[in-house]
């Protein structure tokens, strides 16, 4: 079990490829904000590749196989479709996501205690190719109990709630919920991530809690990046992080 506050920063550059995607143009590249990323001091690069490709596609995360000096988070569905084509790029890190179609983003965490066959056999099937698996799951007991069950080595807890949280009392009853899910995590022997909707004004919070291993941030990050270039987001990002995680 760690408690230790080392924490790593993935960035996510899922929402450079939503601006290319939105003029069907050749930039921005997210290929380049990853590589500025890493320059900025990001300790990995998360991609999620959706089923309806709306923001990276095949060619982003080949070519970011080629060229990352860090390693890849691979943010994907449990489909076929997309099961053949990590085993094709064999990323390092894998998270396993739920997708809707119509969904704005990825609104709640994977159901594994509901489909534990399945995903038992998807982590299976990832853990050969040499992957560390994670599972994208709300901050709920029941969650990763069913994914220390199917032999998952990592979680990454969802900080939607947390994020959406509007008042005083909800911010902080959802911030208790994800320090609980992260200790009791650590408890089963897993690796805590956490991510989603973390922004420069919330993510403190969550960085000061004890354990978790890495942070996944996108949209917050790409979003002040339009004002004070991509590096800049990323470094004042990444300083927040260990300036809270020393709290
Ligand atoms: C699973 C997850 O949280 C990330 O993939 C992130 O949210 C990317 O953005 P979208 O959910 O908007 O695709
Ligand atoms: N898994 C969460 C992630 O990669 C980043 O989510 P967001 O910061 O774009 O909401």
């Amino acid at each position: 079990m760690s408690t230790s506050n080392r924490i790593l920063l993935g960035v996510n550059i899922d929402h450079v490829a939503t601006l290319r995607q939105a003029r069907g143009t050749r930039y921005p590249d997210p290929v380049k904000a990853a590589l500025d990323a890493e320059e900025a001091g990001a300790d990995g690069i998360t991609v999620h590749l959706r089923e309806d490709r709306r923001h990276i596609q095949e060619r982003d995360v080949l070519l970011l196989k080629d060229v990352l000096q860090t390693r890849m988070n691979f943010e994907m569905g449990v489909t076929e479709e997309m099961m053949a084509f990590a085993e094709l790029i064999r990323p390092a890190h894998i998270c396993l996501v739920p997708e809707t179609r119509q969904e704005l983003t990825t609104e709640g965490g994977l159901d594994v205690a509901g489909q534990e066959s399945r995903i038992s056999l998807a982590v299976e099937r990832l853990s050969k190719i040499g992957a560390e698996v994670s599972l994208f799951i709300d901050a709920d007991e029941r969650q990763i109990e069913a994914s220390k069950r199917v032999g998952a080595p990592a979680i990454e807890l969802h900080t939607g709630r947390y994020a959406d949280a509007q008042t005083p009392t909800d911010v902080a009853d959802e911030l208790q919920r994800v320090a609980d899910s992260v200790a009791f995590g650590l408890a089963q022997g897993l690796i805590v991530n956490a991510g989603h909707g973390l922004h420069y004004h919330n993510v403190q919070a969550i960085a000061a809690i004890k354990g978790i291993n890495e942070l996944n941030i996108g949209h917050a990050l790409v979003a002040h990046a339009l004002f004070v270039g991509f590096k800049s987001a990323v470094a004042e990002m990444k300083a927040l992080i260990l300036t809270a995680a020393k709290s």
